[in-house]
């Protein structure tokens, strides 16, 4: 189990990107789902040893992280937004780079790690092409292969999908859910689809602090019946928005469709129609409803050791 306590970040600015973060994050896939600039970084850089917290506690199976997190590094992999390959050399050869880079060492020897790893991301038949000609699924699997190693009981991958058609999404999802299943793993992302496609579980963050923990199922059920769809003209679009708790509006086969929130009881707009909730409608309305966030739950005591 990973556990937060209290949780804060300022950098220097001030800028607080982290309010004082609870969240106790159990075995198998968990998401952290926020905006840009919510804070989702900061948290994972945390997690992964990379930045110091200016406060708050994180601890791994009783382990604390912050006071030692030398002990953290075996049982850590971590996929960052940013990933840097070298597009020269081949998938094997970067690999085996980045894992002497991280230190691991394999009794059977790296080369056959490294052929099992790149077989367990489905990517020995591009072992020797150069990572230049890989697409961006390939190198995210890449990505998976070296935060693989070691066997860590958390992976953290942060906003893994970006970028990735949606085929390469759905393989990559298929890897992520595949691998959850021995350990946690934390994902970090703004794509309300990664979460609803992979994560029993999820927080959503917003300026710096949780908004809610729920899961797919719950945030949706929690809608029932009070979610409805219609047309509204682009003009009236403003005014309408002023009127009623709009969620999405999307342009449908030329029309703009809107789907509004109303509480049971509330009369509904001529043409709408009730709808079924998703997960997009839950985490929109969280976007709107959580409170604007005040001072930071803690002061600032000691400065960075790296700042990001
Ligand atoms: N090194 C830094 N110095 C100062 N402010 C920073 C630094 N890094 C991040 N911030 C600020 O902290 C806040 C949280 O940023 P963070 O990158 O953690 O958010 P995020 O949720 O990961 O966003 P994104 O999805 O865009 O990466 C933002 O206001 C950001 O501008």
């Amino acid at each position: 189990m990973l556990s937060l306590r209290n949780l804060v970040k300022v950098y220097p600015g001030p800028v607080t990107a982290l309010r004082g973060v609870d969240l106790e994050v159990p075995r198998g896939m968990f998401g952290l789902l926020g905006p840009n600039g919510a804070g989702k970084s900061t948290l994972m850089k945390i997690l992964s040893g990379l930045l110091e917290p200016t406060s708050g506690e994180v601890t791994l199976d009783g382990m604390d992280l912050v006071r030692h997190p030398e002990a953290l590094r075996p049982h850590l992999g971590y996929l960052p937004q940013e990933f840097g390959f070298y597009p020269y050399l081949s998938g094997q050869d970067m690999l085996r780079y980045l894992l002497e880079l991280k230190g691991v060492t394999a009794p059977q020897g790296l080369k056959a790690l490294v052929a099992q790893l790149l077989e367990r991301v489905n990517l020995t038949f591009a072992a020797k092409r150069k990572v230049k000609e890989y697409s961006g699924g390939m190198r995210q699997r890449l990505g998976i292969a070296q935060a693989l190693a070691g066997d860590p009981k958390l992976i953290i991958v942060d906003e893994p999908t970006a970028g990735l058609d949606p085929e390469e999404r759905q393989r990559f999802y298929r890897l992520l859910a595949e691998i959850a299943h021995e350990r946690t793993v934390l994902l970090s992302t703004h794509i309300v689809e990664d979460v609803a496609m992979l994560c029993p579980r999820f927080a959503v963050i917003r300026q710096g602090r949780v908004v809610a923990i729920t899961s797919p199922s719950e945030a949706k059920a929690a809608l029932h019946d009070t979610l409805f769809e219609g047309t509204v003209p682009p003009a009236d679009m403003a005014s309408f928005q002023q009127a009623w708790r709009v969620t999405q509006a999307v342009l449908f086969e030329g029309r703009n469709r809107v789907r509004i929130h109303l509480p049971p009881g509330t009369p509904t707009p001529p043409g709408f129609e009730r709808t079924t909730p998703t997960l997009e409608d839950a985490y929109l309305l969280l976007m709107k409803d959580a409170p604007e966030p005040t001072a930071p739950a803690a002061v600032p005591t000691q400065t960075p050791a790296v700042s990001a």
